[in-house]
């Protein structure tokens, strides 16, 4: 006989650039669980307080609550061996154990849900992004609209002062519109001059 109804975890990821959805996604699933009457807890880094340190926020204003973190190992301060559902935002911004964190969860049966952006304003992987979505049972990869050209955008565009960024500028910029747009491959543009 097959042994379908031990928990078994799982690792969910859902991926893409700014204004991809990728927030509203995990909203959308964490509020089904939460209705559903599964145990659930979600984080986000504290690095992240744009619009709300206690909540998570999408650009278009979907929010729930949410425990801010500094660091990783936090999460295991805050989950019980009855909370079956794990969501963390902005995934990216996390770094140190955050692999064996989340896979220790994974494994001890908790489903595990985290949103972030695979590639930074470089269009390079986004910290320990690339090793979590090799490990995730589920990956949701989102594009948004090229704010350019209106093709779907896979890229997040960084603009200081209206122009494409620099290479070298620092891999963190906390911000929304003012600072970024999703640009489709042929609109991206990144100023290597001073590489
Ligand atoms: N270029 C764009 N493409 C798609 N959606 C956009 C764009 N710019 C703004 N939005 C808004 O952003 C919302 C998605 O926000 P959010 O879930 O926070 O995305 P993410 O977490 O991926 O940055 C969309 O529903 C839409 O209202
Ligand atoms: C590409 C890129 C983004 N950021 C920052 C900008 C925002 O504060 C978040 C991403 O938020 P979203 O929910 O995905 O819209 O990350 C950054 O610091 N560095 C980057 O390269
Ligand atoms: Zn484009």
């Amino acid at each position: 006989m097959y042994s379908h109804f031990v928990d078994v975890g799982r690792l969910e990821m859902i991926c893409g650039p700014m204004f991809s959805g990728k927030s509203e996604e995990l909203i959308r699933r964490l509020k089904r669980t939460i209705l559903a009457g599964m145990p659930t807890i979600i984080f986000t880094p504290n690095i992240d307080n744009r619009y709300a340190e206690d909540h998570i926020c999408s650009h278009d204003g979907k929010k729930l609550e949410a425990i801010s973190i500094s660091h990783i190992e936090e999460i295991l301060d805050y989950v019980k061996d009855d909370t079956t559902v794990i969501g963390i935002d902005e995934v990216q911004f996390l770094d140190g154990e955050i692999v064996s964190v989340i896979m220790k969860l994974v494994n001890s049966g908790k489903r595990v849900v985290c949103a972030g952006l695979d590639k930074d304003f470089k269009a390079e992987s986004f910290g320990q992004m690339p090793e979590l979505l090799a490990l995730a049972d589920d990956v949701t990869k989102l594009t948004a609209i090229c704010m350019c050209c209106g093709r779907p955008a896979n890229f997040t565009q960084r603009l200081i002062a209206g122009k494409p960024a620099s290479y070298n500028d620092p891999l963190i910029l906390i911000g929304a519109s003012e600072s970024y747009e999703a640009r489709c491959r042929l609109c991206y543009q990144i100023d290597r001059n001073d590489i």
